[in-house]
């Protein structure tokens, strides 16, 4: 078993104890997957930084640069081989972010790989928007990251509790935590998920305080904020990276500008997480494609009028699933949909006109 010596030694000088593979996020779960002879003859290593001309990795007294790959995003754990550092071997991962690709296929692709915690950035204004946080609450479940609110200029508002509160509100496993990202206490609030070997990432709109919250985590001015950013409109171009950093502490930050381009596709899993309870209503419905309108013996209206269910919570969710639909269908299977309900249609006139 790996030790955490950073509960024993603290952080900060006394950091020579800790494996160096630690530091950089090898968890048992990756161990599972090789063994002491393998990890002699490919070292394990991880994925720092995605360029097009290849994949910047780091392991035990190793810092490489290997031939890019599609099927390798940041985050990632390889076996590093020597001889043929293309076939290095991709381990399973903890969790996966992915974007699909414009076009109609359903290739998409890799933002960042084994993020343990996502915080999902919003403000305390009229970013606030419950809809928009499921959204991404959503999708932090289909990764396979444990998501957690983070309620950014806190100090602007004098509604804070109100944005608190109705946050909390929208699922009990998601924390909420609110802050004036541009204070070191950040880095205390946040403390419970960081860590030695932990790996987190930064989800929000545009001008939310994540990058804020990043520098804030990394000691340094390590991204640019708003502030600085607002030079773009002239033409500037900010470079696109991907990489992992790491804090002082030893926890691995995900920088990358894609997860701030996410959609919700292909999240039916993330969905049912947050929305457990109204899924398991619908289960009880009289009809198994009750679309919970106007069908007699629908649970989920029934449970509506008895208070039990709140009702835009449950429009959001209908509207959320259709959207999930919507983007996960390939147009082919659009299509089929389609011509299936079209001849249904046609079926029902038909018969109507018979009788
Ligand atoms: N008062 C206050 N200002 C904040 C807080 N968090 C962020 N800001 C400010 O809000 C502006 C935007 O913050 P950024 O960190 O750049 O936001 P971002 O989410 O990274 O934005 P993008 O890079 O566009 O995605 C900056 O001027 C920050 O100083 C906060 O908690 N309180
Ligand atoms: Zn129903």
């Amino acid at each position: 078993m790996t030790r955490d010596y950073s509960l024993i030694f603290g952080s900060g000088s006394q950091r020579f104890d800790v494996p160096p593979l630690t530091r950089l996020g090898w968890q048992t779960v990756f161990a599972r997957q090789t063994d002491a002879d393998e990890m002699v003859a490919f070292p394990p290593v991880r994925v720092l930084e995605v360029h097009r001309s290849g994949l910047i990795v780091r392991g035990e007294d190793l810092d490489e640069t290997l031939p890019p790959r599609a099927d390798v995003t940041v985050g990632d754990w390889l076996l590093f081989d020597r001889e043929r550092p293309s076939d290095s071997r991709l381990l399973d991962r903890k969790s996966l972010f992915r974007r699909r690709a414009a076009g109609h296929d359903r290739q998409s692709q890799l933002i960042a790989a084994n993020v343990d915690t996502v915080f999902v950035v919003t403000s305390c204004n009229r970013d606030f928007n419950v809809a928009r946080l499921e959204r991404y609450l959503a999708l932090a479940f289909e990764a396979g990251s444990d998501p957690v609110i983070v309620l950014t200029k806190a100090d602007l508002s004098e509604e804070q509790d109100r944005f608190e509160r109705e946050a909390q509100a929208i699922s009990d496993k998601v924390p909420v935590l609110t802050v004036d990202a541009r204070t070191p206490a950040v880095r205390e609030a946040l403390k419970p998920w960081l860590g030695l070997g932990r790996t987190v990432a930064f989800l929000g709109t545009s001008g939310v305080g994540k990058s804020t919250l990043v520098n804030a985590l990394l000691g340094e001015d390590k991204v640019e904020t708003g502030a600085v950013r607002e030079d773009d409109s002239r033409g500037r171009h900010t470079t696109t990276r991907r990489q992992l950093l790491f804090t002082e502490e030893g926890s691995g930050v995900v920088d990358t500008p894609g997860m701030r381009e996410l959609q919700l596709s292909d999240v039916g899993a993330g969905l049912s997480e947050l929305f457990g309870d109204i899924e398991d209503l619908a289960t009880q419905c009289k009809f198994r494609d009750c679309a919970h309108e106007t069908e007699p013996g629908c649970a989920v209206r029934a449970a509506m009028e008895a208070g039990v269910l709140d009702e835009p919570r449950m429009a959001r969710w209908k509207k959320l699933v259709a959207e999930d639909r919507h983007n996960t269908e390939s147009l082919a299977e659009r299509h089929a949909r389609e011509r299936k309900f079209g001849k249904l249609v046609k079926e029902v006139v038909k018969d109507k006109r018979s009788k």
